[in-house]
């Protein structure tokens, strides 16, 4: 195929949909607002969103600070996020209460010219998609996203990198079609490429950098940097590793679903699908970090992340356990209703609420969690010194095993994950579900063909089953927050609509700020009979729908509060 250089080295993708998710979003949103939705989502933002930790610092340090950096950087990161190389990139964000909240402005998309500045013909890398979508956000081409380069690349060398993105398969399968370590034949008499997807993979060129290793080094070394990409189709700077615990970089509608939920201090509130522990370090900012955080998440691994994060930005309300969101209930009187934890010296002590007197049950039940329950929880969180909390009996015999046996991964890793039995109902003033989704508001994203109409509706089903749960555990006047990252409205306004149906002591509340849009009123009829109930007229605009394509160009994510009445 001759190599059409304007047509392969641009960067125009075009998001693939199933075909039957295509037809529904386009009803969802109409054809051509869906059309400027898919588009956005192949871009990321144009800023950076930094969430300032207020209990260390302030929004005018960290400017400061990070207007050093940026000047200062060998990287000369300040002109690469400056377009107009006048006005200063980073700013204070102006949303009434979100002060606290830094934008830096990047740029792009730029126009690389393919060998731009080089004499010969550039070499080429092919990345993997998801190597493709971090660099977009500012990463580096680090090894392990390497597939294909052409032959002969020293380091050194200039190359253009694209990205190997996935194409169908005869059998409705999707995959790149390629192995890692393939060399990219060229043709050079001819100027041609070999490579059978060469139109496929135009459109996706996302600009020229230095070949950091040779093409035996990318594909030997296990890490690293394998492409310095110093002439990038979007510029922005990456914050990783800096002002470790004084920010934390954070799409602006995940901080607003913080807001949200309104945390007062004092409160006992539950995050229960914490990880990475973005939100529930807000919320206990938000907090001044006064009253009780509990972050659950169904991984340990990723429970150990949130502890990494709370104790990175110095918060001590944040408790964690490893609990399955659909087991989250634990009705009192029930033989499995413990609450184990492991005390200082690793001796254990459990409490069961089917132990309690009736008197202290009734406590219980008023306050919401015993006495008991509470001094059980406080030995874990703040006796066991790697910061685990509700522990299960099984990881208490681990953990004698690990004593034996020496340090296992997860101590050598810094901590260990309590696993909770769940908790009592109505035992916390405000419950967030930032559920786990389809992530299809997540930008840049190239590609979107695995998902289809019935794993979508999956989604839901999954998100409603944690959403009974959560309503059982917020306390009579108390509040419940339903966020996602997704455009599936099966997801956002189907599983509220489920919720005020099923629950009718749930009211839709206002929240503040509401910088979001409104969200989908109606119901949507599908091919095989299938009927979805989205939002009636009047409850659009209590939730907030925050739409890629508009102005304030953020993530696709949709965030519901609720009011939680009497509940008999
Ligand atoms: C959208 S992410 C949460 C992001 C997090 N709230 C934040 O802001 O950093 C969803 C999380 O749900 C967790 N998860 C998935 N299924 C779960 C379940 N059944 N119970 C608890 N957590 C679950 C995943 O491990 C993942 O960390």
């Amino acid at each position: 195929m001759e190599m059409n250089h304007s047509s392969r080295y641009c960067y125009e993708p075009v998001l693939r949909w199933d075909p039957e998710v295509e037809e529904y979003f386009n009803k969802a949103y109409g054809p051509d607002h869906f059309a400027r939705i898919s588009k956005a989502l192949t871009r990321p933002s144009s800023y950076s969103c930094i969430r300032v930790n207020t209990v260390k610092t302030t929004s005018d340090a960290v400017i400061e600070k990070l207007t050093k950096i940026l000047n200062e950087s060998e990287d000369g990161l300040m002109k690469l996020v400056q377009s107009d190389g006048s006005s200063s990139p980073i700013s204070k964000c102006q949303i009434p209460g979100l002060e606290y909240v830094v934008f830096v402005k990047g740029s792009g998309p730029h126009r690389i010219e393919y060998g731009s500045g080089i004499e010969n013909t550039p070499k080429e890398v092919l990345v993997s998609r998801k190597c493709a979508e971090a660099v977009l956000r500012g990463a580096q081409v680090y090894v392990p996203g390497v597939l294909a380069c052409t032959a002969h690349v020293e380091k050194g060398d200039a190359v253009a990198v694209c990205v190997a993105m996935e194409q169908p398969g005869d059998e409705g399968d999707w995959s790149v079609n390629m192995t890692r370590g393939t060399t990219l034949q060229v043709d050079m008499c001819r100027n041609v490429i070999v490579d059978p997807f060469f139109s496929e993979r135009s459109g996706l060129y996302i600009g020229m950098g230095t070949a950091m290793l040779s093409r035996a080094g990318m594909f030997r070394v296990l890490h690293g940097v394998a492409v310095d990409l110093n002439n990038r189709v979007f510029r922005l700077p990456s914050f990783h590793n800096v002002l470790e615990g004084e920010i934390f970089l954070q799409n602006l509608p995940s901080i607003v679903a913080a807001h949200a939920l309104d945390p007062q201090k004092g409160e006992r509130i539950l995050d229960m699908c914490a990880a990475p522990g973005g939100k529930t370090t807000a919320i206990a900012i938000l907090m001044n970090d006064e009253g009780e955080i509990v972050a659950a998440d169904r991984s340990h691994n990723k429970v150990l992340d949130v502890q990494r994060l709370s104790a990175e930005m110095g918060l001590t309300c944040i408790t964690t356990c490893k609990l399955d969101a659909l087991k989250s209930v634990c009705l009192p009187n029930t033989p499995s209703d413990s609450t184990t934890s492991v005390t200082g010296d690793n001796s254990c002590s459990i409490t069961s609420h089917s132990e309690l007197s009736s008197k202290e049950k009734m406590a219980s039940d008023a306050s919401g969690r015993s006495e008991a329950e509470k001094s059980c929880e406080e030995n874990a969180s703040t006796k066991q010194p790697n910061g685990g909390d509700n522990v299960s009996q099984s990881e208490i015999r681990k953990s004698k095993g690990r004593l034996k046996n020496g340090r296992g991964r997860t101590q050598s890793q810094g901590g260990r994950a309590g696993k909770s039995k769940g908790f009592p109902p109505n035992s916390f003033d405000r419950v967030l579900l930032d559920a786990p989704c389809s992530a299809l508001g997540l930008r840049p994203r190239l590609f979107a063909g695995l998902e289809t109409v019935i794993s979508l509706r999956n989604h839901g089903r999954y998100q409603r089953k944690m959403f009974d749960q959560a309503v059982q555990l917020v306390r009579v006047g108390g509040v419940l927050v339903y966020s996602t990252c997704t455009i599936n409205p099966s997801e956002n306004e189907a599983v509220v609509r489920y919720a005020l149906d099923k629950y009718k002591f749930l009211s839709l509340a206002p929240q503040n700020p509401r910088i979001g849009g409104p969200g989908l009123v109606g119901r949507c009829e599908f091919p095989d009979g299938y009927v979805e109930e989205w939002l009636k007229p009047g409850e659009e605009e209590m939730v907030q729908k925050f739409d890629p394509s508009a102005e304030l160009d953020t993530i696709g994510f949709f965030i519901a509060k609720f009011s939680v009445g009497p509940k008999d």
